[in-house]
């Protein structure tokens, strides 16, 4: 559906990224695009939305370049949702998911009925039905956010892009928009394109990550693969923090000196291991490469191997209550 050829972006002369000769996205990928601050993200986005020229290269859906995709024919082929809070003035929440209908209507934009159920099964579908009959201007950061995403659905485009958009969202919020348009993308064949700074989240759900490490680069591949090569680590990695492969999150980088193994196949193993961690330890799945092997012998007992730190780790285990056993 979506093809980039040769691209290059960034602003004049300053190029951000320059991707491969190919990459191409399919219909009903859903692909998250990280990196950090000032990396070229939203930059990207608007390259691929076609607002804002490429560099070099070209960015094609369904075989024409964005840039030559007008008024009406780009609405309905590329819904755009950004953080911004959208200047609408006194709009009601309901006209504006309905908004998003003004594409597939007539010269005259009367909406139908079924443009109208469209608009209701978007606001539904985020979780957004309660707030039907509210002003937008009166909504909160993370209300306001369903909404706009609600008015991209009902846009039924074929690639949507959207900048940051669960910033302002709680967790379980994040986790159901996330699963709302991994779901859409698959069931009704849109490419989606979603940037954000919440790397666990998209490593678990992405079909696909796009990472903008720096120094003009671009990682794309599936998210294990992206981990797994230490693309994660190098492009986030700093002094006092740094991506476990181990566990797949970020992880105090004072951690790396202090590592322990901890065996036992209880869900206190998991939750011992987050206290060690909180306590300044790193995790190692390999006990023939740890400082330390503590054993949880059974449920609420536990012994270290090793007497060197004992002291020491008793007291992260102390946040447990748990009971050391002599051995
Ligand atoms: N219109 C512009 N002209 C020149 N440089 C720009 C322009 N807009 C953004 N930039 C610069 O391009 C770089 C990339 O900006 P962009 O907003 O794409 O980054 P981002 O990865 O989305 O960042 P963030 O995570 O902070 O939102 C930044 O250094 C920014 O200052």
């Amino acid at each position: 559906m979506l093809v980039l050829e040769g691209l290059q972006i960034g602003y004049g002369r300053k190029v951000l990224a320059t991707l491969p000769p190919v990459t191409a996205v399919a219909a009903g990928e859903f692909v998250c695009l990280l990196g950090r601050n000032g990396q070229g993200k939203s930059t990207l986005l608007r390259t691929l939305g076609g607002f804002l020229a490429p560099v070099a290269g070209q960015v094609r859906l369904h075989g024409r370049p964005v840039t030559a995709l007008r008024g009406v024919e780009r609405a309905r082929r590329i819904a755009v949702v950004l953080t911004e809070r959208p200047q609408v003035g006194a709009l009601g929440v309901m006209e504006l998911v309905e908004m998003g209908r003004q594409p597939h209507t007539g010269w005259a934009g009367v909406l139908s009925e079924e443009d109208r159920r469209i608009a209701v099964a978007a606001l539904d579908q985020v979780g957004g039905a309660h707030l039907a009959a509210r002003m937008v201007d009166s909504l909160s950061d993370g209300e306001r956010q369903r909404v706009m995403i609600a008015r991209a659905l009902a846009q039924q485009p074929d690639m949507m892009l959207l900048d940051e958009i669960t910033a302002f969202l709680d967790l379980p919020s994040r986790v159901t928009i996330i699963d709302t348009l991994r779901r859409i993308a698959a069931e009704q064949g849109v490419a989606i394109v979603l940037s954000s700074h919440d790397l666990e989240l998209s490593l678990q759900t992405a079909d696909r990550l796009w990472l903008l490490p720096g120094g003009g680069r671009f990682v794309d591949g599936a998210p294990e693969d992206v981990a797994l090569s230490g693309a994660v680590g190098s492009a986030f990695d700093q002094e006092n923090l740094a991506f476990s492969l181990d566990s797949g999150r970020f992880e105090s980088a004072m951690a790396a000196g202090r590592c322990v193994h901890v065996e036992g196949d209880d869900v206190a193993t998991l939750w011992l291991s987050r206290a060690l961690r909180r306590c300044g330890y790193g995790l190692e799945g390999n006990p023939d490469r740890a400082a330390h092997r503590i054993v949880l012998a059974a449920p609420g007992r536990w012994r270290i191997d090793d007497a060197m730190e004992a002291s020491t780790i008793a007291e992260a285990l102390d946040v447990l209550s748990m009971r050391r056993e002599t051995c």
